[in-house]
């Protein structure tokens, strides 16, 4: 077991307010993580210090056994996936599938000049594979809906064989079928050979894959509460968090959430 992120009494300010506000967290490789709490908690915010986009203002973060602010992050950041929907003005529209995915190999955006290595073209095709785009691969991203675009960006984040795969927010705005088809595959994921670990921002429970294993519930830039995620995703805990009574219940590894206010 390797601890893959570490942070210690991290606070970040902006505009003179705590975005995070003494946040401590480790997370180790064989965990995956869900990360909960309602709008402008500070969980974005959480992800881009994890994925070495964003300083402390006040803390340590050692991500991969690197110290933010003594590391050249630059060589960090290619050991770390990130998927997020605020990647995706990154990627020119005309972009294919495959060339969105295989450029991560070499960390740009946009096809241009670059030679590619039959084995990093392989390596692509695997990942389409495996995150069910091979009938995709010549479609251009702008073309894809929701679900599709999802699906690549986990797909661009997998090719460079990360060390920690950070996911913000995978299935916002997926339909039931969108939905519940990456479920599926992340749920997979979690538990397949050499998967690394993994954090998942989300704001349903009932969109928490199969197979995590640790949950932090997060409210005003503060962690609520940490731990296996049995202890963690259960009534008494979620309604303190949203200020609400609800019943929340665990059926083979998926949760559901309603308020109980009868
Ligand atoms: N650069 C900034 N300057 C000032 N405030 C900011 C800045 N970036 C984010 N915030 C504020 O920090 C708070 C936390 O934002 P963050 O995006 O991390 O929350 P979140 O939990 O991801 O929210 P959501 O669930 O709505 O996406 C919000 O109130 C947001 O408005």
């Amino acid at each position: 077991m390797t601890t893959v992120l570490d942070l210690q009494h991290v606070t970040v300010q902006r505009a003179g307010r705590d975005l995070l506000d003494d946040v401590s967290w480790q997370v180790d490789d064989d965990q995956r993580w869900v990360v909960l709490g309602p709008n402008g908690a500070g969980k974005t915010t959480l992800l881009n210090v994890a994925s070495a986009q964003l300083h402390p203002t006040r803390g340590t973060v050692d991500i991969l056994g690197e110290r933010l602010g003594r590391v050249d992050v630059f060589e960090l950041r290619p050991r770390i996936g990130f998927a997020s929907s605020a990647n995706n003005a990154r990627i020119p529209p005309t972009e294919t599938v495959l060339d969105v995915v295989l450029t991560a190999a070499y960390g740009v955006t946009g096809r241009w000049r670059e030679a590619y290595e039959d084995e990093d073209v392989a390596r692509a095709h695997t990942m389409l594979h495996d995150w069910r785009l091979e009938s995709l691969a010549d479609r251009a991203f702008g073309s894809l809906s929701d679900g599709e675009r999802k699906r690549v960006q986990i797909a661009r984040a997998v090719m460079s064989d990360p060390e920690i795969l950070l996911l913000d927010e995978p299935t916002a705005n997926l339909d039931l079928g969108a939905r519940e088809e990456l479920l599926q595959l992340l749920g997979e994921y979690a538990v397949a050979p050499g998967a690394p670990a993994l954090v998942s921002v989300t704001h349903h429970v009932e969109e928490i894959p199969r197979n995590f294993t640790h949950a932090l519930l997060m409210k005003d830039g503060r962690v609520i509460r940490q731990g296996p995620i049995n202890q963690v995703i259960i009534s008494e805990r979620l309604s303190r968090l949203y200020d609400l009574p609800l019943v929340v219940a665990e059926t083979d590894g998926r949760y559901t959430a309603r308020a109980d206010l009868v």
